[in-house]
């Protein structure tokens, strides 16, 4: 069982990723006040947009990363306003790069719903049809080491994660067993990551992963992440049904509304949302 790995043999078409990783540089490398054209809207406007999102962390570490947030799916969500329209093939990549990605995430799901013994595929239902967004990270070089974080330490609060590098700078690192271990970008692989909603529908059979992003002295790193959400019936986060016929759960359930609300109040405090909703054996164990 695997929680976070790198996909090389994804399939994607090379085509269209090549587009989404030339449009993603493009952009950022476009004067601030072009890319300002579609900024965040501003406080309780969500995350969609360009800024920096994740510069709300705790602590005394700054998060050095220029974003840019977007909904892909479904159409009628798409914030048109905060889509790009520079570089001027932007708008295209995105849409074709997601419908790619939405081929991958079904097959992903496929293997993890048999290797679950989920034979109703339950998982992969709960992720069809449902809410995709895009965040494109830019993280300039930088020399303090030690005064600045490229991303904070989290975990994915959605579904499943599909990051894309765009070039072979390190940086990201993820959390096993108390310490960090550095990812090493492969030339054209699909590295994936489990959010905090797919270990909840899994009741805890594949766990999310902490990670962080450490800022290059030498050379700046881009990279394209896909995010895809998932619930069961009526918009629930919840183990899955067919799961808990043989197992306890591992997780309350939460509607995914009031789930998102409970990431954006607890993400600015370094809190993990999904700890919140873990279930405590009579021993205290979860
Ligand atoms: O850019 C990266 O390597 C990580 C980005 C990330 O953790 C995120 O978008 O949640
Ligand atoms: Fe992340």
């Amino acid at each position: 069982m695997y929680n976070n790995v790198q996909l090389t043999n994804h399939g994607v078409d090379e085509a269209v990723a090549q587009l989404i990783k030339d449009n993603t540089v493009e952009f950022f490398s476009l004067p601030l006040d072009i890319k300002n054209k579609v900024a965040v809207l501003g406080k309780g406007a969500g995350l969609e947009g360009y800024g920096h999102h994740y510069s709300r962390a705790p602590g005394d570490k700054k998060d050095w990363a220029e974003s840019l947030i977007l909904i892909t799916q479904p159409v009628h969500e798409r914030n048109m306003k905060l889509w790009p329209t520079s570089p001027p093939t932007f708008r295209d990549a995105l849409a074709t790069y997601a419908v790619e990605m939405t081929k991958l995430a079904r097959r992903l799901l496929g293997f993890m719903a048999a290797d679950l013994g989920d034979e109703d595929e339950e998982l992969v239902e709960a992720f069809t049809g449902k809410r995709q967004s895009m965040a494109m990270h830019y993280y300039p070089p930088c020399r303090h080491e030690g005064k600045v974080l490229g991303i904070t330490p989290h975990t994915d609060g959605l579904g499943l994660t599909l990051l894309l590098h765009v070039d072979d700078t390190p940086g990201l690192q993820i959390k096993k067993d108390g310490r960090w271990y550095p990812v090493r970008p492969l030339p054209g692989a699909m590295l994936v990551n489990i959010g905090d909603v797919l270990d909840i529908l899994t009741n805890g059979a594949y766990k999310s992963v902490k990670h962080r992003v450490i800022p290059d002295a030498e050379r700046g790193r881009t990279t394209v992440v896909f995010v895809e959400e998932g619930t069961v019936e009526e918009g629930m986060v919840t183990p899955l049904p067919g799961l808990l016929k043989q197992q306890e759960p591992r997780y309350k359930s939460i509607h995914l509304d009031d789930y998102i609300k409970g990431i954006l109040k607890a993400v600015p405090e370094g809190i993990r949302f999904a700890n919140t909703l873990k279930i405590q054996n009579d021993d205290g164990s979860t």
